[in-house]
This record gives C-alpha cells, structure tokens and sequence, in this order.
C-alpha cells in the first residue's frame, strides 16, 4: 500500500532517528506534551481519559502519514460495519457485535439476518438481573435450603478470562464475606482439586461457561464438579434437584447444555455472534454480577458503550483506540519490534494483561490477508505485562537497558480506593518516574558527574560507567483515568477492544477468527486413547513417539 510505502521512506529519512530527550529539549518541546496527548471526558460517570503519547518517537509527520494510513485502509468504514452488524467475521461467516451486548440506547436496532437482536440481549440482561438478584439475596437456595455464599466459574479461555480479570478488577465493589467468586479453567486436576477444597456443597453454585459446550477442558471440568457436587449430597437426596440448584449453564449450545443436565431454564443464552475473548459483556460475565451486583454489572457495559461511542463520532486525529492502534504500528511495522507490555498501575488490574494476552495475540496473530494471500508484513505483537510496580524490581532492566524497544503503555488512576497513607503517591510517583526515566535515559556525561561526586577514582569510575549509561528514547504511551470503577473499566477494556480492530484492519486480517488453536486440540484428541494403555507407540515422529513413550513407559499405566 502507498501509505505504508510513504511511511517506510519517513522511517529511513527521519522516523528512525527521532530521538525524544532531543525533541522535548528543543525550542517546541514545551508543547510536546498539549500537542501529542487527548484528554477526552468518555462521559459524565466514566470521567476524563487522559492518553499522553508525547513520549514516543513520532513527530507531526509521522502522525499525518499514520492516520492517511488508516484512512487510506477504510478503518472508518470497517467500523461501521462492525457496529451495525454486517459479517466481517467472513471465515466463520458471524457479524461482530459485542458492541451490540453493550448498547444503552433504548431505541438501539441492530440487525444480523434481518432480525434486531437487541431485544433478546436485553432479555437475558433481565433474566441475569433476576437470577443475581435472587442469589445474592438468599431468595435462591440452596438444596438445603442454605443460602449461595461461593460462585465457581467453570471455563477456559474467552469464558474464564474476563470474568477472572473483570472480578479482581472491581473487588472493591464486592462484599467477600457474603459472596465468593472462583474460577477454574486448567484441565490440569489440581485446579478444581484445590478450588473445591475449602468449598461447601451446600453453599456453592457452579457455571459452566462455554460457548459452544464442547471445550473439552470445560466439559471435563465441569463432570468432575458435578461428581465432587454429588458425593457431597447425603444420602436419600434428590440428585436432580440438586443439581437444578446448583448448575447452571452460560452458553449458545442449548442440546448439549441441557444433554449435560442442566435446566433450560438455568441457561444463560448469547450468540454466535459474540466472540469468546469478547464475551464478557454477555451472559459469560454473569459470575461478575453475581460477585458485584447486576447494577455494577450493567455500569460496566454502560462505561464500555461511551467508549463505543468515542470510537464511533470522534474524528481519527483525536480517536483514543485509532491513536493507540496506530503507534502500535509503527513499533511493529517499522521499528520491528516484536512485543508490547502493558503496565498497570494498578492491583486490581493485575490480570488486565492477560486478559489482552488473549484479547490481542488471538485476534491479530494471524498470517493470511482478508483475501486469502499470505501477508508480507509483521501482524499482532506479543503482548505481555504484569502490575507495576512488582515489574520494577522484575524485568524493566530489559525495558531500561536491554536490547529490545518494547513500546510500554502505562495505566493507572488519579485516585485509589486504597489510599492508605502515602501509598497511592508512592505508586504514582513510580509511575511517572518510569516514563520519564526511559523517554530521557542517562547519557555519560551525566553517569560521568554522578560518579565524580560520589568520590570514585579515575580508574573505577572508567571501569563502572558504560554499565550505569541508559540510552533513553524507549517510547510509552500514560493512560489516566480518575478512578477504577465499573464505568471507567468498561471504557478501558473497550479502548483496547477497538485498538486491536483497527491494528487487524490496517493489516487486512480476520481479527475475529481462531483457527490457530484448533490444530492442537486436534492431535491432543487423537493422542489422548494412545495414552490409555502402556504398550509403546509408533504413529507420531520420533520425538512426539519418545516424549509419549517415555510416558508410557514410566507411568502406572
Ligand atoms: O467458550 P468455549 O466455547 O468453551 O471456548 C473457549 C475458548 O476456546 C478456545 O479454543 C478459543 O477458541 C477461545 O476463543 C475460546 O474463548
């Protein structure tokens, strides 16, 4: 494409060779700032959204010729299309509309098949808003009459990571002592082992969570929870009742939901036009309201709907995710970098990165363009991050000094719901130390005076200085908001929801499809009888035939 061509040339004439210390320095570097970052209030709840992207190697040609790329590859367009419901999910032949789960306009239609889905979305919300409410106050009950005091999610993927991440999100929105949340995904054993451990049956309600209700991580899981569920029983109880009050099922597969013994009306139904990493505004986020109530619940999508609208009616040049999305491009287009970290300030976000793991490296790790042709250019990064500031004392030596540019964005809010003295000041003041720590560096000379005045001699000094010199010019983008809340973390998933579209449109890829995790569980499932007896196998390569047989060989088979 001609823009990508225009922006190659940029990069080899001036793109590379931009260096911010030198530009903040400079006569304009006082603007630097107002130019290069957007304040933008989402809404009244969600607040202001501060995205300051000053400190990245860009100037105002790179971004002219950014957003003509994404002009020039019709991301308006996609867009719209995806809001109002056409198919681009064309591999699996799905519109896709989560952004449909969120929408809060009472006169909303959005059509898939000439049909307003709305109604039955809003259908389930009440449906979710009854069922929670009945829990939560005891109204439901257990087989024995017990109130529900523990919820397990059983799920894996797109149906466990967003409830996970969403419920450590907005803990302090939850009361604990009156209501658990649980999670379990890994087919390994020990997860469901040691998460019904400390359970009490008669207390405990289980969801199974999946989409298709055929994940056999899922399935299996959730067999084992029922036979755990049914050796708790005492003797003489109804079991199918038990089970009624016990199971139920977030899924678009009814046959096998209820072939699995759960009630239809224990069903919590979404469609196949909700992907499973975009799943959690949907009946996949019911444990999340169960945990904060169904008012947090629907705040979180209410907050999730203004960035939809952000996204929707504000031109590119000011556009949250469009701004994102683009510098991300030209990190991994050009610069060729290869990851991406994402860096919470924040404890309740901690497992905000992983949520993106999937939300990203699932959408844009794809290798075919929309026209079946093999792209000729770098896809989606790695993404990767864990909260700051344990990622200080961790791995930001690399990000400081190591070899990589890893383009970081940095998260975190004015307040804290945990202030506790001078924590929260504590943490900010990490938090804006490390960017501008990493935009300016530490150049000899100044390593040089440092030394001096600590009283080293010549010689120590010549020895110690290149390891203590920091080049600097590692780009960050600051992402504040005033307060982690139900509203402001639904903006904030979504702003990442819509980066990563515009990143998969500009690259010309599927962004809604996952084949690249089925090759795997295929061979997983024609292994799997190989393993059930121990006489040696030959079928596989010879290392897949070792590692088996191996296996075999010293196992109790
Ligand atoms: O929700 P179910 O259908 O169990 O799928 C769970 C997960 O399975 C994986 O293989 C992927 O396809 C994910 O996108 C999905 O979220």
């Amino acid at each position: 494409m001609e823009q990508f061509n225009k922006l190659k040339e940029h990069y080899e004439k001036t793109g590379k060779n931009i260096n911010m210390r030198r530009e903040f320095e400079s006569g304009n570097g006082a603007n630097r700032f107002k130019e290069f970052s957007v304040e933008s209030k989402i809404s009244d709840q969600v607040g202001v959204f501060l995205l300051d992207y000053s400190k990245n190697r860009i100037n105002h040609e790179t971004l002219e010729l950014l957003f003509e790329l994404a002009r020039a590859s019709k991301v308006e367009d996609m867009r719209n299309k995806m809001f109002e419901g056409a198919k681009i999910n064309f591999t699996e032949d799905r519109a896709v509309l989560h952004t449909a789960l969120r929408n809060r306009d009472p006169n909303a239609v959005i059509k898939v098949d000439g049909e307003n889905v709305i109604p039955s979305v809003r259908a389930v919300l009440e449906k979710m808003r009854s069922f929670t409410e009945r829990v939560r106050s005891g109204q439901w009950k257990g087989f024995n009459g017990k109130k529900i005091t523990d919820v397990v999610n059983i799920g894996i993927g797109g149906s466990d990571l967003g409830p996970v991440m969403v419920t450590q999100a907005l803990k302090s929105y939850a009361n604990d002592k009156e209501m658990r949340a649980h999670f379990v995904s890994n087919i390994d054993g020990t997860h469901l082992a040691e998460t019904v451990k400390c359970l009490n049956a008669e207390t405990t309600l289980f969801i199974v969570a999946s989409k298709t209700f055929t994940t056999q991580e899922t399935i299996t899981n959730a067999q084992s929870a029922r036979q755990w569920f049914i050796d708790q029983l005492p003797q003489g109880t109804d079991q199918k009742h038990a089970i009624g009050q016990h199971f139920v099922a977030l899924s678009t597969n009814e046959t096998e939901v209820t072939k699995f013994g759960i009630l239809k009306e224990n069903m919590f139904e979404f469609w196949d036009w909700v992907g499973g990493r975009y799943s959690v505004w949907s009946a996949i986020g019911l444990s999340v309201a169960l945990y904060i109530g169904m008012d947090n619940f629907e705040n979180l999508l209410e907050g999730a709907y203004h960035m939809d609208k952000h996204f929707l009616n504000t031109p590119l040049e000011k556009n949250l995710p469009v701004i994102l999305a683009l510098l991300g491009i030209w990190y991994n287009n050009f610069f060729d970098c290869q990851t991406h970290a994402i860096l919470p300030y924040d404890q309740y976000l901690s497992r905000f990165p992983a949520y993106f793991q999937q939300g990203d490296m699932e959408s844009n790790g794809k290798s075919v363009q929309r026209n079946g042709q093999r792209v000729s250019h770098s896809t989606g990064p790695i993404i990767w991050g864990e909260p700051g500031t344990n990622g200080q004392h961790a791995f930001y030596q690399l990000i400081h000094q190591g070899q990589k540019i890893i383009p970081c964005d940095f998260i975190a809010s004015v307040e804290s719901h945990n202030p506790l003295g001078k924590h929260h000041q504590i943490l900010l003041s990490n938090f804006f130390a490390q960017t501008e720590a990493l935009m300016k560096g530490k150049n000899h000379d100044e390593v040089a005076a440092e030394l001096k005045k600590e009283g080293l001699s010549e010689e120590r000094i010549k020895e110690i200085l290149p390891h203590k010199i920091f080049d600097g010019n590692r780009p960050t983008n600051s992402i504040m908001m005033h307060k982690l809340t139900p509203h402001s973390l639904g903006s904030l998933i979504a702003l990442y929801e819509h980066k990563i579209f515009v990143q998969g449109i500009i690259w010309n890829i599927n962004s809604f499809d996952q084949w690249g995790v089925e090759l795997g569980k295929q061979l997983a499932k024609s292994i799997l009888p190989e393993l059930s007896n121990n006489s040696p196998i030959s079928s596989h390569d010879s290392s897949t035939n070792g590692l088996i047989n191996f296996y075999k060989s010293n196992s109790k088979l």
